[in-house]
Formats: structure tokens, sequence, C-alpha cells
């Protein structure tokens, strides 16, 4: 998908609820696709961390491209790693529609997002709930994506940091008005609805989905929690 479809798709759709396939079952990762589609998910978010900028070690390029074999949905791929920039092209030719690189792992970001951006994906810039917002507010403008972090990064089934509530409030009032906003980290039916209000419309989920036996009625519950109903 061209970054224009995808980005504009996500500004469109109200909100979107991506699985985090973290917690996933990699034995049987066809499986899981299925049934996520099945669940009516629209997108897949995938956690690539290195063991250095995080201390916990997942994938990297092979099992993008091989979701990427498997399904149409765009691929939304957070990067927890140190210099990214050194593997943009790689994760662009796996699949991925959507890059993000953590603020705290860049020294230029203006320039890794025009780099993303000139591949034809998504450009995303995260921040963890420890770090002080001042070079992430000023990379805003030169990303599509702000992903606001809930937990440090690094696991999954961690607890809902509150101060990400102001921080993507603050974002919805600074930023430029087609900035997406993704909250990743402890959502769930008790915070998806909090996140909503403070501005988010991509909520990135682990724990609440894939612990659950039925996806479909998990993703449906969620999304109805965001979009206030
Ligand atoms: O990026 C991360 C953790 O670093 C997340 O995507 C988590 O994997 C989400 O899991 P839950 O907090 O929803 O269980």
């Amino acid at each position: 998908m061209t970054r224009r479809l995808c980005l504009e798709t996500w500004q469109h759709a109200g909100p979107v609820v991506l699985p985090s396939l973290l917690l996933c079952d990699f034995g049987n990762l066809e499986r899981e696709v299925r049934r996520l589609e099945e669940a009516g998910v629209k997108a897949l978010h995938l956690d690539v961390m290195d063991g250095v900028f995080v201390p916990n070690l997942t994938y990297g390029m092979p099992i993008v491209e091989g979701l990427r074999r498997l399904t149409d949905m765009p691929l939304d791929v957070h990067l927890m790693i140190q210099r990214p920039e050194k593997y943009l092209r790689q994760f662009h030719s796996a699949g991925a529609d959507v890059l993000t690189v953590h603020i705290e792992a860049v020294e230029d970001a203006q320039a890794i997002l025009g780099q993303i951006r000139d591949l034809d994906m998504g450009a995303g810039i995260a921040i963890n709930p420890s770090t002080p917002m001042t070079r992430f507010e000023a990379a805003l403008p030169y990303a599509d994506l702000a992903l606001v972090m809930s937990v440090e990064a690094g696991f999954g089934g961690q607890s809902f940091h509150e101060i990400a509530l102001e921080r993507m409030a603050h974002v919805r009032r600074v930023a430029q008005k087609n900035l997406l906003i993704e909250v990743d980290g402890g959502i769930n039916t008790k915070t998806i609805a909090r996140a909503s209000s403070a501005g988010a419309t991509l909520f990135v989920v682990g724990s609440a989905i894939f612990g659950q036996s039925d996806y479909g009625t998990a993703v449906s519950e969620l999304s109805a929690l965001a979009k206030g109903v």
C-alpha cells in the first residue's frame, strides 16, 4: 500500500485497533493472522526489538516478510532498536507500510523521518513515558504518526502509565491536524476510552486480545469503547 493510501485510510477510519503480535502464538502464525482477520482487524502492529535499545529481543525482517506474504493488511512496524537508520530500506523491502522509530534512538529525527517517507512508508516517531518531550515535539512536523508509549518499551503485559493521557492531549493541541496519534502499552477495556478521549485514534493492543479465547469479541468490545459506544 502507498504511504498516502495507508495514512488516508487511517485518518478517516475512526478508531483502529492494532494487535501487537509480540504476544501471539508464533508456532501458528498463519492461523493467528486468519483469526485476527476474522475478528475484523484491519492492520497489524509488529514489535521489532534488538536487546540493546530495550532489554528484550524479538524478530526482524524475515517475520515482516513472512507476514507480508500471509496478508494484505497494513503492517505497522515499531522499531525498538538502536541505529534504525541502517535498516529502513530492508524493512521497506520486507513489506512494512508504516515505520516508527524512537526519539531516544535517533540523533537526527527530521532526517530519518524524511528517509522513511522517501521510501513511500508512513513515518512514525515514538516516545517512552520517562523521556522529556522537547525533542519529540520538535520532530512532529516531519512525522505522519506520533506513537505515545504508555509503558516503557520492551515487554507486553505492563500497566498503563497515566502520563500518556496528558502527552496525547498535548500532541493533539500542538501538532498538525492530520498527525495520527497512536498509543501503545496497557491498552484494555479499562483504559482505551480514556486514551481515545485524549486524542488517540490508533490503539496497539497485546494481552487484551491475545489473552482472550475469542479475538472477535475482544476486538469488537475495544473498538466500541474507543468510539465511545
Ligand atoms: O511495544 C510494546 C511493548 O514494548 C507493546 O506493543 C506491547 O507489546 C503491548 O502489549 P500490552 O501492553 O497490550 O499487553
